[in-house]
């Protein structure tokens, strides 16, 4: 019987968030927290589903399943309408989240029945919420698994471009109008330059780059962040779209650095600097992100929100031989004291995988 591991990365944006929306490039990296799913093939008449990130589970028979398969017409809408009369979960989250299981379900196995029961497991190392692409990741994972499981695809030819194509539905479920940015960075992994509708194209950086995530444990909602942000774009167009320009001109800037990154991080703490003023200006910063630019600049490192903004993560830079420093040991207690959970990691690391058992 089928059984099988997937584990999808998390990311970071480390420039570009918000001036992608508007077509501009973006440089995202994968990071070392994941998500991982188990799916397992069983005897049962019903499909069980467990979400202990979100610490709900539930149960459905595997016939009301491959009854909606066949009669669902496929759009969100029609989803939404199975997920209500089904589960009928008054939790916002739950049922977004149940639907977007669905919608990635139907879109994999079209008109087709599953032939078996299912038990299907998502656990993830990332705060759902933080902008650290939890969604995403949950996205590449679930649609990974459900490609598996329509024999469509192979554990050992994973298809990258349709792991990406189906997250991405998953992604307009949960945030109504994705760049893509996050479902592309969770299946390829690496470091990566995209941009909305152009695609991507893959960087390598020469030397470790240290960073560390900061949690201020503030969840915000990106769509609410990007309608936000839209709103003044309208109200000023012109201004707006120069910002945008100039957090582009940033993230080229930014390439050439990190493609030649020789260990010194002079000029990256620069450029995180400059972003992380354009990105208050854009009015995405919030005064739990304030106070971890205060206190890392409090011991000379540079720091920026990552993703939405709004609370959820920032990242500060770390030099190569950041490790037994002062300033460093300084700078984590600082930020635990006031509440903010750090983790180091490196930028990149590898894109979905899959195990089977
Ligand atoms: N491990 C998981 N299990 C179930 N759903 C998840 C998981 N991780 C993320 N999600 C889904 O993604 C949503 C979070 O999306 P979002 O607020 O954008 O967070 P992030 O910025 O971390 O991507 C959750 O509400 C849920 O619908
Ligand atoms: C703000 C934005 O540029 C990035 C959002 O990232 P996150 O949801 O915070 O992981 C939106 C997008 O690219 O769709």
């Amino acid at each position: 019987m089928v059984h099988y591991k997937v584990s999808a990365p998390g990311k970071i944006i480390l420039h570009g968030e918000h001036s992608v929306v508007y077509g501009k490039d973006a440089l995202v990296s994968a990071i070392g927290l994941r998500t991982n799913l188990e799916i397992k093939e069983t005897d049962s008449e019903v499909i069980f589903i467990d979400f202990p990130s979100l610490k709900f589970q539930l149960e459905i028979p595997l016939i009301k399943v491959n009854e909606f398969l066949v009669n669902s017409d496929g759009t969100i809408e029609n989803v939404k309408d199975f997920v209500e009369n089904q589960f009928k979960r008054s939790n916002e989250t739950e049922n977004n989240t149940l639907v977007a299981l669905f919608y990635v379900l139907k879109k994999a196995f079209g008109n087709e029945k599953v032939s078996k029961a299912f038990d299907l497991s998502v656990k993830t190392d990332l705060r759902i919420g933080g902008g650290s692409g939890s969604s995403a990741a949950f996205g590449v994972s679930i649609a990974t698994g459900f490609l598996l499981l329509t024999g469509k695809m192979k554990e050992n030819t994973l298809d990258h471009e349709m792991i990406s194509n189906l997250a991405f539905e998953s992604e307009r479920v949960i945030h109504l109008n994705p760049s893509g940015v996050d479902n592309t960075i969770c299946t390829y992994g690496g470091l990566l330059k995209f941009a909305k509708g152009k695609g991507f194209s893959k960087l390598t950086i020469p030397k470790q780059l240290n960073i560390l995530i900061v949690d201020t444990g503030v969840s915000r909602s990106t769509a609410k962040l990007v309608s936000q942000v839209r709103d003044l774009h309208e109200g000023f167009p012109i201004l707006f779209d120069n910002i945008f320009e100039s957090m582009n001109i940033l993230v080229q800037e930014a390439i050439k650095k990190y493609s030649e990154f020789n260990g010194d991080i002079t000029d990256i703490e620069k450029l995180f600097e400059i972003n992380s003023g354009l990105l208050t200006t854009i009015g995405v910063s919030h005064p739990s992100l304030e106070e971890i630019y205060k206190i890392s600049r409090k011991n000379n490192f540079s720091s920026k929100l990552t993703g939405a903004g709004g609370g959820g993560y920032a990242i500060v830079i770390l030099p190569s031989d950041y490790k037994n420093k002062e300033n460093f040991e300084n700078l984590i207690s600082e930020l635990n004291e006031a509440g903010f959970e750090t983790t180091e990691t490196v930028i990149g690391g590898g894109g979905v995988s899959v195990e089977r058992v």
